[in-house]
């Protein structure tokens, strides 16, 4: 699934020779950090009303889609930054791996 997140990565990063005119993500990079930041920031928001509405017996499609909008902004964002989703994937691998040794220790500590 990390798949998508590279390629997706590898068409925002050309999207950075392109006209603002002919693409969103272009349009994003021309307006600048402040812009891009904004949206992270809205669709955070709408992420959460979603999340909010989903517990209320909402629909979680609309759920989907809002974390879909915000890990995409997200992505332009480490983009403008000259960043990428590799280094989130490393340190939440990096995370896990931890977790995972934690877990192990807990289990020798039991016997
Ligand atoms: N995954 C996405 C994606 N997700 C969300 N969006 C856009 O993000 C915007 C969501 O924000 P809003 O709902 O606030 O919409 P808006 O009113 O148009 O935004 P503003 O004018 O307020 O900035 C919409 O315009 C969506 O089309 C996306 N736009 C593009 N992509 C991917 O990015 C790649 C490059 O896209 P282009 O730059 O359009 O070629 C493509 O491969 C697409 O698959």
């Amino acid at each position: 699934m990390s798949d998508v997140l590279m390629q997706l990565a590898a068409v925002l990063e050309q999207r950075k020779q392109a006209a603002p005119e002919s693409s969103y993500v272009a349009a994003l990079y021309h307006k600048g950090l402040n812009k891009i930041l904004e949206k992270v920031g809205e669709e955070a928001v709408e992420t959460i009303l979603a999340a909010r509405d989903a517990e209320a017996g909402g629909d979680l499609q609309a759920l989907v889609s809002e974390t879909a909008d915000l890990w995409f902004h997200s992505l332009v964002m480490l983009a403008q930054l000259n960043s990428g989703p590799e280094p989130v994937l490393t340190e939440l691998q990096r995370r896990f791996g931890l977790s995972g040794l934690d877990e192990k220790a807990a289990r020798g500590n039991d016997r």
